[in-house]
């Protein structure tokens, strides 16, 4: 089983629009609204791919418990961790050329409330293969929590995948993840002024297991103990680029409990992320761009 760690839950509204007037009045012309997340999204795409998933995270008030009837609705395992704050929500404005976020901070977690959903979090990792924490803290929690999660994973056997921004990025590696997945912008925030591949090489050398960025149409790096990858695209899917990372973390989840070599891996978790850009919603991908642009991903 992956158990995937959202601890900024979120009730994800996506806008479909035909152009947005920041002037003037719009009218959507189609609205989604589902349980969401970083991590919600790479439970959903595993899941869809059939894999054992349970989704884990904080959710509090009306919002979370919308979240937690979707996730039910959804047919998507889950054992949340109450808190008192309201749990957010995030808006994605679409149109056929752009794609506006708009996320909300989240809510006040307190340090008794994190205690607690650490004990839950070692009570679920019993149970699992790999583990998956993705996504922006919500206030009030130390920068380290993903280290810390990840080394409590760490010293269990279990491997994990942190996806982060800021300083939880920055503080990540000391952690022992298996696997950080940053974008090249998030990767040129934590470590300034280098090359990505410097980049990827200096958290690696802090105690991740491997790197993998995420540079958009330009593919994937992959910095690993093996050696260093690429996944270049041999063409650009059109759409919503939201959940197109979480759909990648998906892939590389995969690659944690069922180790193929790198370069099989990269290939996979490439070809999900642009699969996932050709739906409208986040924590979807389309099964025919994937068994179209898989087998032509170029892997160096
Ligand atoms: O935690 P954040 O970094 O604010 O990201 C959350 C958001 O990202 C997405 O997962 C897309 O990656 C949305 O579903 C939305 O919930």
């Amino acid at each position: 089983m992956i158990i995937t760690v959202t601890l900024n839950l979120a009730l994800d509204v996506t806008y479909q629009v035909p152009g947005v007037d920041w002037d003037g009045v719009n009218r959507v012309s189609a609205v989604h609204r589902r349980a969401g997340g970083k991590g919600v999204n790479v439970a959903r795409v595993l899941a869809a791919l059939g894999r054992d998933v349970l989704v884990t995270g904080l959710a509090g008030g009306p919002t979370g418990r919308a979240v937690e009837a979707d996730l039910h609705a959804a047919g998507l395992p889950a054992a949340l961790y109450g808190i008192a704050g309201d749990s957010r929500a995030t808006l994605a404005v679409t149109d056929p050329d752009h794609t506006a976020l708009f996320n909300e901070p989240g809510p006040e977690v307190t340090a008794g409330e994190l205690a607690g959903f650490v004990r839950h979090y070692e009570t679920l990792l019993a149970g699992a293969d790999a583990v998956v924490l993705s996504g922006s803290l919500p206030r009030g929690l130390p920068a380290d929590t993903y280290a810390t999660l990840a080394a409590i994973a760490a010293d269990r056997g279990v491997p994990s995948i942190v996806d982060a921004d800021g300083d939880p990025l920055r503080h990540a590696p000391k952690g022992r993840p298996s696997i950080l997945k940053p974008n090249a912008d998030e990767l040129a925030r934590a470590v300034p002024g280098g090359t990505p591949a410097e980049g990827a090489r200096a958290l690696l050398g802090q105690g991740a297991g491997a790197v993998v960025v995420s540079m958009g149409a330009d593919g994937l790096m992959a910095v690993t103990g093996e050696g260093t990858f690429a996944a270049r695209m041999p063409y650009t899917v059109r759409g919503n680029p939201t959940g197109a990372g979480d759909s990648l973390v998906a892939g590389l989840a995969l690659g944690l409990v069922e180790p193929d070599p790198w370069p099989d891996r990269l290939r996979r978790a490439a070809a999900l992320g642009a699969a996932a850009v050709a739906r409208p919603v986040a924590g979807e991908f389309d099964p025919d761009v994937y068994a179209d642009i898989h087998p032509q991903i170029i892997i160096t």
